[in-house]
């Protein structure tokens, strides 16, 4: 498969966040001069306390905000100051994401879940299908394609929206407590599904996790304590 040359890096990275009104603002300091460089294939943790800045990092990464300082390479371009636009276009190319809660449509099948990101690309009917019931038999669902979220289990659901995250080619899956809903069986074979997508296609994966299990499985663990690399 034809993946892109993936690697993350970021060289100094700071940021705060203002709030309240203008002459009344606060300023949040969250995370202190982050340096880090993921390479390609790469499975990484990212562990820390609550409020530590792990999220707020995740967010940096897929450019849902601009840092305050510092700058960001991901596949060798510097994605820092990109605008909205080609940020959007960037994370489509580049990024799967999976979530605690799945984050699926609910009012939409497993099918039609799996399918947005295609359409989001502007890929036509045929190659949508082709390519949405490749992924629906990679991960197992094949007979439950009609069903809404509502319609399957946990490890379904997380299913459905791995194979989301999976359907557009993304070189890199970002996390956020990826097995945070399932039970112990599921996320036995979470796990293994995930380090069978790294062995086998070479996917990088950033995840933040509280989880032990999910860690054991990385081969480097990042530590942010008080949003600073411990
Ligand atoms: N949009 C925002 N505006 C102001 N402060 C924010 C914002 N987002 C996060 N913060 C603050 O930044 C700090 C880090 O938050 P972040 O969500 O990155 O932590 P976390 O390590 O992911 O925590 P958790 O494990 O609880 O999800 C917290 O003190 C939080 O209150």
């Amino acid at each position: 498969m034809d993946r892109k040359e993936a690697y993350i890096r970021l060289d100094n990275i700071s940021h705060q966040f203002h709030i309240g009104k203008k002459g009344s603002e606060r300023i949040i300091p969250v995370l202190h001069e982050i340096n880090l460089h993921i390479r390609k294939g790469d499975i990484v943790s990212i562990i820390g306390r609550s409020g530590s800045g792990k999220s707020t990092l995740l967010n940096l990464i897929s450019g849902y905000i601009r840092p305050s300082e510092g700058q960001i390479i991901i596949n060798g371009r510097d994605v820092s100051r990109l605008s909205e636009g080609d940020w959007a276009h960037f994370r489509l190319e580049h990024f799967g994401f999976i979530f605690q809660s799945f984050q699926l449509i609910p009012s939409m099948t497993a099918y039609a879940n799996i399918e947005l990101p295609l359409i989001l690309k502007g890929m036509d009917e045929t190659a949508r299908r082709v390519q949405t019931m490749e992924m629906l038999r990679k991960v197992n669902l094949e007979e439950y394609a009609e069903h809404y979220p509502s319609e399957l289990s946990g490890g379904q659901q997380q299913r459905v929206s791995i194979a989301r995250a999976l359907v557009v080619n993304p070189p890199i899956i970002l996390a956020d407590e990826p097995t945070g809903s399932l039970d112990s069986e599921n996320e036995d074979s979470l796990l293994s599904f995930i380090r069978k997508l790294n062995e086998e296609e070479g996917i990088t994966f950033l995840m933040i996790t509280h989880d032990d299990k999910v860690a054991s499985i990385a081969d480097h663990i990042i530590t942010l304590k008080d949003g600073r690399i411990a």
